[in-house]
């Protein structure tokens, strides 16, 4: 389990103050909360992309090596689509196989383009080859931050499926970030919520769905 305990960092203005989150093992996470609540600022903590200023992460015996994150504009190596894919297997030494690098290819409807130079990809396409270049490499625990936004609604339904079928056959860890409901409620089994900076809940898909009706309708009945 991933222990967040007493997490403190400032940002000029901005401040992240988490007394206690807890991520379960192999169980898929959604992380909510409105726009500047601290999601992003909270996910580069966990991965050590940030510094702390007060508490502790506990990774629950996870190495560095078995974290991985997709952000919603994300980053490509200007070489190939096939050298973007297969960069976390190389720097882990690992030899790609044709067969998984065809895979990951077709599934990321991105047979054909092997050779493109990866920064051209349109946006969409980008998110769904950084998707592939995530899991590529057997993670153990993956940040998806926002990555599906701009991809077309078939795409993800592919995603969504392979999210599901990794559980199904060797579960990991997910902590999706995403303001669609339909994402969280076809695919989490828990979700977190921040707002301004704090931890404000932590329940089952179902059970954030009445937390934030009882909130929206307290706001609305003075
Ligand atoms: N480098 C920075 N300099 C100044 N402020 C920053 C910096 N990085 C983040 N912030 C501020 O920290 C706050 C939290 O940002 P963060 O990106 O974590 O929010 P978020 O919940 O991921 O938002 P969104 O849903 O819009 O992606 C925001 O108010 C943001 O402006």
């Amino acid at each position: 389990m991933v222990k967040i305990i007493k997490l403190k960092k400032r940002i000029e203005s901005f401040q992240l103050d988490i007394k206690g989150l807890f991520l379960q093992d192999k169980k898929v996470h959604g992380l909510i909360g409105n726009n500047g609540s601290g999601k992003s600022t909270l996910i580069k903590l966990i991965t050590g992309l940030m510094r702390p200023d007060q508490g502790t992460i506990d990774l629950g015996g996870l190495r560095s090596k078995d974290i991985t994150f997709t952000t919603q504009r994300p980053y490509m190596l200007h070489d190939t689509v096939y050298h973007n894919l297969i960069y976390p297997l190389m720097i882990r030494n690992q030899m790609p196989s044709k067969e998984e690098t065809e895979k990951w290819l077709e599934q990321c409807g991105l047979t054909g383009k092997e050779q493109q130079f990866a920064p051209s990809l349109s946006s969409g396409e980008r998110q769904k080859l950084s998707f592939a270049r995530a899991l590529i490499f057997k993670p153990k625990l993956v940040f998806i931050d926002e990555t599906m936004a701009n991809m077309d609604l078939e795409s993800i339904g592919v995603f969504e499926s392979i999210i599901t079928n990794i559980q199904k056959e060797d579960p990991i860890t997910w902590v999706i970030v995403s303001h669609q409901p339909a994402h969280i409620y076809n695919l989490c089994q828990e979700v977190h919520m921040m707002e301004a900076g704090s931890h404000l809940f932590s329940g089952t898909p179902k059970e954030t769905g009445y937390f934030m009706r009882e909130r929206h309708e307290k706001q609305w009945s003075y």
